[in-house]
C-alpha cells in the first residue's frame, strides 16, 4: 500500500468514526426532545451524558483549526451544521447536483420544531442558505451569502421527507463589474431556493432569494487569514 493510500484509508476510518458519533448524539438529541419519561430518569441520563464530555474534549480543536476529517484541499466540512455527518445538529441534509441545481433531501425531527408539528422558520432559513451556497458553488466559485430573504408560504411539516432545491438566477444588472480594481469578479450572483415536501415537490412552502459574492484576495486575507476559505 502506498503512503497516499494509507492516508486515504486513515481519513475514511476517521470520517466513519466521526459520523458514528454524530449519528449517536443526533439520536440522543432526538430522544431528549421527544422523551416524556419521569424526572428521575431525565436526571440520571443527564448525569451519565455529562460524564462522557471529558473523554471527548481530552483532545480538542479551537476556532480556525481544521478538524482531521477535512484536510486542506478536500473541500469537505464534516461538521457543517446542515450537511455534516459529524455534526449532531445537522439533520443531515443529503445534497446532490441534478442538471445544475442543488437538490437536498432530509427529514426533520422534533428538535427542529417551531409551530407545533412544523419546522422553525430559522431552520428553514439555515437549510436554504446552505442549498443556495451549493447552487452558487456548483459554478466552481464557492461564495458567501451577503443577503437572504425568505417568503414563508406554508408550514413545513416535521417527520416528513423534504426536498430543498437551489439554483442560480440572473446576476445583478445594476452593479457594474469592477473586476479590474480588485482582481476578482465582484458581480454578486443571485440564487433562488425552495422547500417543499418530497411528495409534493411543486407545492412551494418556503422560497428564498439570496445574493452571493466570491470574496476577493483582500477579503480572504482579512476574514480567513489568507487560507482558501472553501478548501
Ligand atoms: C457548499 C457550502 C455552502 C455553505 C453556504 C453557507 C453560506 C454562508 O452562510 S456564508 C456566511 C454568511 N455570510 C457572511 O458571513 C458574509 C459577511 N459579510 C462580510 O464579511 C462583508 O460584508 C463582505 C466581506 C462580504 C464585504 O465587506 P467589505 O469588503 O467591507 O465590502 P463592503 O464595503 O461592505 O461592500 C461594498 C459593496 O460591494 C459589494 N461587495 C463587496 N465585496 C464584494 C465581492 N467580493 N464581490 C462582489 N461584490 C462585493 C458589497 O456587497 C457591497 O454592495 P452593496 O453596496 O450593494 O451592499
Amino acid at each position: 500500500m502506498t503512503q497516499q493510500e494509507d492516508q486515504q484509508e486513515e481519513l475514511a476510518e476517521r470520517r466513519a468514526a466521526v459520523a458514528e458519533l454524530g449519528a449517536a448524539v443526533r439520536a440522543l438529541t432526538d430522544a431528549a426532545v421527544v422523551s416524556e419519561v419521569d424526572d428521575a430518569t431525565l436526571r440520571s441520563v443527564a448525569a451519565a451524558v455529562a460524564e462522557l464530555v471529558p473523554s471527548l474534549t481530552a483532545a480538542r480543536r479551537e476556532r480556525h483549526e481544521r478538524p482531521a476529517t477535512d484536510p486542506p484541499g478536500s473541500g469537505h466540512r464534516w461538521y457543517n451544521p446542515v450537511i455534516g455527518a459529524g455534526n449532531p445538529m445537522a439533520p443531515p441534509v443529503h445534497v446532490e447536483l441534478v442538471d445544475g441545481r442543488a437538490v437536498g433531501t432530509c427529514v426533520l425531527g422534533l428538535a427542529y420544531e417551531g409551530p407545533r408539528g412544523y419546522v422553525h422558520g430559522g431552520i428553514s432559513a439555515l437549510l436554504l442558505d446552505q442549498i443556495l451556497g451549493h447552487a452558487h458553488g456548483a459554478s466552481g466559485r464557492p461564495g458567501m451569502t451577503i443577503s437572504l430573504s425568505l417568503r414563508y408560504r406554508g408550514p413545513v411539516p416535521l417527520n416528513t421527507p423534504l426536498r430543498i432545491t437551489g439554483w442560480l438566477g440572473e446576476s445583478d444588472p445594476g452593479r457594474p463589474s469592477d473586476a479590474d480594481d480588485h482582481g476578482d469578479d465582484r458581480q454578486p450572483s443571485h440564487a433562488i431556493g425552495t422547500i417543499s415536501t418530497a411528495d409534493e415537490p411543486d407545492s412551494v412552502l418556503v422560497e428564498a432569494r439570496g445574493k452571493f459574492i466570491v470574496p476577493n484576495r483582500k477579503q480572504v486575507q482579512r476574514i480567513f487569514g489568507g487560507e482558501d476559505f472553501a478548501r
